[in-house]
């Protein structure tokens, strides 16, 4: 994996800062410092509870979760429109909605002799949720993989605002703007809930090395971005109260929610999420479809693979159907719930209807 950058001269151990080999003893920044100590030293957050990890407290002794109130240390974040208006910067995306943000063109990926996506051409247009669905092996993750720079495709193009992305690296892909989330959630487990999404700034941010070494006013105000971008982002997605807990420590719906608030973080034109509800029970559903609809109600495009039907039917604005790496059918919930190749892909064809 390529770290990002400020992650190759900081090594996190069991959530420390320990300058890395590239940033030696030179750098004058205290090994033990956590990265939020830091960063909230820096944007001049003063917490009044402590933020308490395991290592700090004597043999024997349980670490509790300290809840924070975000009114407290932010008050802005208070009201939902500030909220929703750090997230979303670049609010002029709703002027071009319903034109094409992403084009797979003709796309084939072959695996040797395997062809796992075959001529595939559809668009995802702006401000819009697309489902992408069909049967296991489908062929779903391949068309991921290849929007998102992992697989190059054997023929075809896929066009991100009007430029193609194949070939591009997978942090130039991120820059241009295509963040995601994985089946398996992919934290720092070790780093707290809001370090993880600084994580995420750190690809918009410009500083150069040397900029962040004798930390110089663009580095700083970046610092502070990062803090109060990714403060924000966790309110948005429902757990700012948690900002200062391990990932690894929390619930398994909010590590879900925190992986998409890190791919929001990167502020990405398109935000493709994969299986987020796996292992939801249905309330916790209800409340991510509340979530993807707000996304992109704040101008977002999203992208949605997912296998619950009812989630999908309910929060998608159209959706694209594979069956064994073929596009199969395309349209509204209802056309295609009705397209009779999706309901044989899905329930297999009839004996009668073959003979
Ligand atoms: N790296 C790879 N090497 C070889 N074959 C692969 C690779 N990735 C995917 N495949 C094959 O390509 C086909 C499509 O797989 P893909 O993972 O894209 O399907 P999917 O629709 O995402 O399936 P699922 O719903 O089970 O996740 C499958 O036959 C799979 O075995």
């Amino acid at each position: 994996m390529r770290l990002p950058r400020w992650m190759r001269y900081f090594s996190p151990r069991r959530g420390r800062l320990v300058p890395g080999p590239e940033l030696g003893a030179r750098s004058g920044i205290k090994a033990g410092e956590s990265q939020l100590e830091q960063v909230r030293g820096v944007a001049g957050y003063h917490q009044s509870q402590a933020d308490i990890r395991e290592e700090d407290l004597p043999d024997g002794e349980v670490a509790e979760a300290v809840e924070i109130d975000i009114e407290e240390i932010v008050p802005k974040l208070a009201d939902p429109t500030v909220v929703a208006e750090i997230v979303a910067p670049e609010r002029d995306v709703h002027a071009h909605v319903g034109e094409p943000l992403l084009s797979m063109n003709n796309v084939t990926v072959k695996f040797g002799g395997l062809t796992a996506l075959d001529d595939v051409t559809f668009d995802i247009k702006r401000g819009e949720i697309l489902g992408l669905i069909g049967p296991n092996g489908a062929g779903k993750t391949t068309a991921f993989n290849a929007m998102t720079g992992v697989y190059r495709p054997t023929s075809g193009d896929v066009v991100l605002d009007g430029r193609s992305v194949v070939g591009a690296k997978r942090n130039e892909i991120t820059r241009r703007g295509i963040a995601r989330t994985f089946q398996n959630i992919r934290l720092f487990s070790d780093m707290t809930a809001l370090e993880n999404v600084a994580v995420g700034t750190d690809a918009r941010h410009k500083t150069s090395v040397p900029g962040a070494l004798f930390r110089t006013k663009r580095h700083r105000a970046e610092e502070r971005d990062a803090i109060d971008r990714g403060m924000a982002l966790l309110e948005f997605v429902g757990i700012g109260a948690r900002a200062t807990h391990q990932a690894r420590n929390l619930p398994y719906g909010d590590q879900r929610r925190l992986e998409i608030a890190r791919a929001l973080a990167t502020e990405p034109k398109l935000l493709c999420l994969d299986e987020p509800a796996a292992g939801f029970n249905p309330a916790e559903k209800a409340e991510l479809m509340g979530l993807i609809r707000k996304i992109r109600d704040d101008g977002y495009t999203v992208l949605l693979i997912e296998h619950d039907m009812r989630l999908v039917m309910g929060v998608c604005d159209r959706i694209v159907v594979l069956e064994f790496g073929r596009k199969i059918a395309e349209g509204t919930p209802a056309e295609v719930a009705a397209d009779p190749a999706v309901v044989a892909a899905y329930l297999g064809v009839p004996d009668d209807a073959t003979s």
